[in-house]
């Protein structure tokens, strides 16, 4: 058996009731196999045991009262993964689904996508068990504060820098950032995605999606085409989907659709951002509404985005949310590009069919780091206790953008595997890592 094989029947064995865990790592693992050969010091130095194995796991009791007076208690979580290339930096989910295996991919993923960025951080990624829907703002805002108590212990600006992820956004983060500063009274960058009024980027809001865009622009720039005129599917309406819409547009495609866990719309005309935004981000209401709003427009109960005729995919929602049979549709369909606006949206077998049928496929870490990518923008500002215009940070998100497809796209190359992102990325992510890892020391 080889040390890659090796390592990953290690993991199965040791993490076996977290499967996105196992999936993630022997994603990234086995699209090593090249480098691992080409280095065979990094296995006499247990490279591949230490960086499945997270540096630090905090579990913790976060117990809050509702507005009725009664007490609930949920279950909270930071993963600070892997510390070589900079301070552990990664989002907060807040969503019933959260577990430690959950935690734990998306910590595992964030070492690979943040050393993509080039920019000096670690991966990490946390959470909680907590449903943010139907929560009054005074129930978010007790449970942001009793998280944020155990929390601020573990965190710092040069030591593990949270931000927002699903369920957890420009409120949640204010919530918590009022919190951590009151209790260590401290002014600093210790989250990213804070409101303009307190530290935070301009341009962060829109960058996942923007930096999504931006990425498929590029690919397709590299190969004599445009997204002028192209049909999109997007999956979710959170944020990564609707600034995904928005810059898509903005450059001449037409976005047909958007889901939520409920249903999706299909909408021929073009999405109405405007009215997404308003439904989504002041009303806190469902995408079936936007239905109920605009003419011509379909709504459908249930999951289905995908079979919706289209030149481009962007999975914006969340995890496992493409599966075998929608990539059947996809490619019969005539679909050319897949590029995941979530993390891990694509289950491993739908990813090879979309390979093996010439889909060409942008994975999560290279194509949606555009978020983390500037939140390490605005750790740079707020060190220097600037703000830079929006037109500045959004012309270094581009550029990081580019650099990302260029650098996967090289990578893919020089182990002779012209065109597969999946190792591209992976390599290109895993290099500086590793190298920092090695030159620790055995840490
Ligand atoms: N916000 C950010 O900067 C970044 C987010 N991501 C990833 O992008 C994805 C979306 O995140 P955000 O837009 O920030 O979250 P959000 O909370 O703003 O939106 C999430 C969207 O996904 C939908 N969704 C969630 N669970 C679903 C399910 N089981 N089935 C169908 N739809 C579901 C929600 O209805 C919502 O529309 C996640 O995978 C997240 O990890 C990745 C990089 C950065
Ligand atoms: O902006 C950040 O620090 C984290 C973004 C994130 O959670 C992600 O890239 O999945």
């Amino acid at each position: 058996m080889s040390y890659v094989s090796d390592v990953i029947e290690q993991v199965k064995a040791k993490n076996a009731e977290q499967p996105e865990f196992i999936q993630a790592v022997t994603e990234v693992l086995q699209s090593l196999e090249p480098v691992i050969e080409a280095h065979p010091e990094y296995e006499a130095a247990g490279l591949l045991e230490r960086i499945v194995e997270p540096e630090r796991v905090i579990m913790f009791r976060v117990p809050w009262v509702d507005d009725a007076g009664h007490v609930q208690v949920n279950r909270g979580f930071r993963v600070q993964f892997n510390s070589a290339i900079g301070p552990y930096k990664g989002g907060l989910r807040l969503h019933p689904s959260v577990n430690l295996g959950i935690i734990k991919f998306l910590g595992f993923e964030q070492i690979f996508k943040n050393s993509l960025t080039t920019l000096p951080m670690g991966g990490g990624k946390g959470g909680c068990d907590f449903d943010p829907k139907g929560k009054s703002d005074g129930e978010v805002m007790r449970f942001c504060q009793s998280f944020m108590t155990e929390l601020q212990r573990h965190i710092g600006a040069d030591t593990d820098v949270p931000a927002g992820d699903i369920g957890t956004g420009a409120r949640e983060i204010g919530f918590m950032f009022g919190q951590y500063k009151r209790l260590r009274n401290v002014f600093e960058g210790v989250l990213t995605g804070k409101g303009l009024a307190f530290g935070g980027s301009l341009a962060r809001t829109e960058a996942t999606g923007y930096g999504l865009v931006y990425i498929v622009d590029e690919y397709l720039r590299c190969h004599g085409d445009s997204l002028e005129g192209k049909t999109v599917c997007v999956s979710g309406s959170g944020n990564v989907a609707i600034y995904a819409t928005q810059k898509a547009q903005q450059l001449g495609a037409t976005v047909v659709t958007l889901s939520d866990s409920t249903g999706w719309i299909y909408d021929p005309a073009g999405i109405d951002v405007a009215l997404v935004k308003q439904i989504k981000e002041v009303e806190r209401g469902r995408i079936s509404e936007y239905a109920a709003r605009r003419e011509g427009v379909t709504y459908h109960e249930g999951r289905g985005v995908w079979v919706t005729p289209c030149d481009i995919a962007l999975p914006c929602a969340t995890q496992n949310e493409v599966l075998i049979d929608d990539v059947r549709a996809l490619v019969e369909n005539g679909c050319k590009l897949l590029a995941e606006g979530a993390n891990m949206p694509t289950t491993l077998d739908a990813t090879e069919y979309l390979q093996a049928n010439g889909v060409a496929f942008i994975p999560g870490k290279a194509a949606n780091a555009g978020g983390v990518a500037t939140s390490g923008l605005e750790m740079s500002q707020n060190s220097e206790r600037l703000s830079w215009s929006f037109e500045e940070v959004d012309e270094k998100l581009h550029g990081i953008m580019v650099s990302i497809y260029h650098a996967m796209d090289d990578a893919a190359k020089r182990y002779g595997h012209e065109g597969n992102y999946v190792m591209g990325a992976n390599i290109a992510g895993f290099e500086k890592v590793a190298a920092a890892m090695m030159a620790e020391g055995i840490v």
